[in-house]
């Protein structure tokens, strides 16, 4: 473990939209990931700096001490095990950025509410297959659910699933596919998480970063 804090985010709207909270606590991150191909990006604080991983590889680094904190989406969390428990990812602040919904999608002429019927059985394809099991076995459904990694609109529209679970904003992916959300499953948004053992060890610069963010969030919402 290095002796300063590294800090895990991903490329795009989870980098984008971090970006302003970090320089609410005073920190400028020094390049563009946009325009440079580094992968450690330093900042102006020389106990500082960023490394850029897939979103869904956030909690990972951060669990194995690759990174000592990490800003991730509720939607991986949920994947990798960390919001039930299992990882031991210290979780202390709800970001309040990266915001969408997580949500059951089908093509208008499906009858969803019929298929969801009490001991029904329903084809289902996902990137979320934690979320999506918890969510039809809650409801008493049988559901066969099939791994995507991308483009889930296409499953309904293909004959693949009768129904999708992803991720849903302005609802634009969906209209533009002829799909309707039929039901939501959870409000989601990014988080920053911890590695525990950092915790102890790094404390103070720790504590100063998470204070900053929690400033910085309020102050937003105001
Ligand atoms: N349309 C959206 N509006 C707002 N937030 C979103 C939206 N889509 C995804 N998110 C949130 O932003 C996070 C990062 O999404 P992003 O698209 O950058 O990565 P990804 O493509 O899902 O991940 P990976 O590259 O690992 O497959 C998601 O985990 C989710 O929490
Ligand atoms: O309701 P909307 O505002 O249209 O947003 C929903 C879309 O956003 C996410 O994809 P993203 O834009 O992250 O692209 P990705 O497939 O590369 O993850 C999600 O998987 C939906 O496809």
């Amino acid at each position: 473990m290095s002796e300063g804090l590294t800090l895990a985010l991903s490329k795009g709207r989870i980098f984008d939209e971090t970006l302003p909270l970090l320089k609410a606590a005073g920190v400028e991150v020094l390049d563009d990931p946009e325009s440079s191909r580094k992968l450690i990006l330093d900042t102006n604080r020389p106990g500082l700096r960023v490394v850029l991983v897939r979103a869904s590889d956030v909690p990972t680094y951060v669990q194995f001490g690759g990174a000592d904190l990490g800003v991730a989406g509720l939607d991986i969390l949920l994947e990798h095990g960390s919001e039930w428990g299992s990882s031991g990812l210290y979780q202390p602040l709800d970001l309040r950025i990266a915001r969408c919904r997580m949500s059951v999608a089908a093509r208008e002429d499906f009858d969803y509410a019929s298929a969801v019927r009490q001991g029904s059985r329903i084809r289902v394809a996902t990137k979320y297959l934690s979320v999506a099991r918890q969510h039809f076995a809650d409801k008493g459904v049988h559901v066969d659910l099939i791994k995507l990694y991308g483009s889930m609109e296409l499953a309904p529209l293909t004959g693949l699933a009768d129904a999708i679970v992803d991720l849903v904003s302005s609802g634009n992916t969906l209209r533009a596919n002829q799909l309707v959300e039929v039901e939501q499953i959870m409000p989601i948004s990014s988080r920053l998480v911890v590695n525990p053992a950092a915790l102890k060890l790094k404390r103070e610069p720790i504590r100063a970063l998470v204070d900053a963010f929690a400033s910085a969030i309020s102050s937003k919402e105001e």
